[in-house]
């Protein structure tokens, strides 16, 4: 028995379309949606996703603004951009991707971003509000995991998640979406004694590390679904994510590849969140 792939392109694919209507009869009564993502620095990963970001816009008929700044740029210059496009009525959405160059204070940029327009759920107001069961933008990550859930029929109630990883921007907000759902919920990290103890135990097992392969076979309970958020750049230039898929295949029950997995719903669920932004507007 080999397992099913939750293929997120293919859900991507699906609720993209549903999104492009809802663009066009927003667009028609005067309000098109608009993302603004701000890069600083010449990363290539981060240029392929802001790349990604803004053809998504594009595709699903929302417009976009793409700010890119010199690495050694000065942070007031950044900020001051911030503080014109929270003022914009015309933009919706900002994003400023990281990680940001050392010389910033990154906390103190994602705070900066007006909550209203925080699609990726990261400022403190919006993190206080999914914690308290009330949120108003979901982080897209985690998101897009519980999209990829249910859309895999996959019983929430009761079930046993284990997350590896604890950053702000995966495992703690993907953690409180999987309690909200009633799973029973353990988060491991670095320090965690006995990984193996722990995802052999998950019926929902969530990698989200950055190491290449980490999450065998041997790891994963018979029948698991499997969420592999990684996205790790071997050296021959493929794309793996944190869960040895040849070896977790033949155990798990369902599994997301890398690519075509996560990434693209992340995707998805920021232009979902933009479009929302957009349609508060109108409320
Ligand atoms: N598909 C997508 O859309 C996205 C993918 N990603 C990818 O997901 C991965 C994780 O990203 P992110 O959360 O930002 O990463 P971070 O580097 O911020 O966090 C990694 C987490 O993994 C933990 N960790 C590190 N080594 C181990 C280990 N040996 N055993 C158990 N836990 C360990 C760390 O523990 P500790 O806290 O103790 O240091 C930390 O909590 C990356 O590959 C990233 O590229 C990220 C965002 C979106
Ligand atoms: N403010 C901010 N918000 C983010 O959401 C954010 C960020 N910063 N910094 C970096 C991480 C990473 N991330 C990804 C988005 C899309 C893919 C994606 O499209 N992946 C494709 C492949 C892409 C490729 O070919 O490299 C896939 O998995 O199929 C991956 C990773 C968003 N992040
Ligand atoms: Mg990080």
């Amino acid at each position: 028995m080999t397992a099913t792939i939750l293929d997120g392109n293919a859900l991507s694919a699906h609720l993209r379309t549903e999104l492009a209507g809802r663009v066009a009869a927003l667009t028609a009564r005067g309000v098109q949606p608009c993302l603004a993502v701000i890069l600083v620095g010449e990363d290539p990963a981060s240029a392929v996703y802001v790349r990604n970001k803004v053809a998504g816009c594009e595709k699903t008929g929302m417009r976009s603004i793409k700010d890119v700044y010199a690495p050694d740029v000065d942070p007031a210059v950044v900020f001051a951009r911030i503080a014109e496009l929270n003022a914009d009525p015309a933009v919706h959405g900002i994003l400023v991707q990281l990680p940001l160059p050392r010389h910033f204070d990154s906390e103190a940029v994602l705070e900066a971003i007006a909550p209203e327009k925080d699609v990726d759920g990261f400022h403190a107001e919006n993190i206080g509000a999914l914690m308290q069961g009330n949120p108003r933008f979901i982080p897209c990550t985690p998101y897009g995991v519980m999209k990829m859930l249910e859309a895999g029929h996959v019983p929430l109630k009761g079930a046993e998640a284990v997350i590896v990883g604890r950053s702000n921007i995966v495992g703690k907000p993907m953690a409180m979406l999987l309690l909200a759902q009633s799973c029973t919920v353990t988060v491991c990290h670095s320090q965690s004694k006995d990984l193996a103890f722990h995802t052999r135990r998950a019926d929902i097992l969530v990698a989200a590390v950055g190491k290449a392969k980490m999450i065998t076979g041997d790891m994963i309970k018979p029948g698991a679904t499997v969420i592999d958020v990684g996205i790790n750049r071997l050296p021959d230039g493929k794309l793996c994510g944190d869960v040895d898929f040849e070896s977790a295949k033949e155990v798990a029950g369902l599994i997301t590849p890398v690519p075509g997995g996560v990434g693209p719903m992340t995707i998805t669920m920021l232009l979902t969140n933009t479009l929302e932004s957009a349609e508060r507007t109108l409320k």
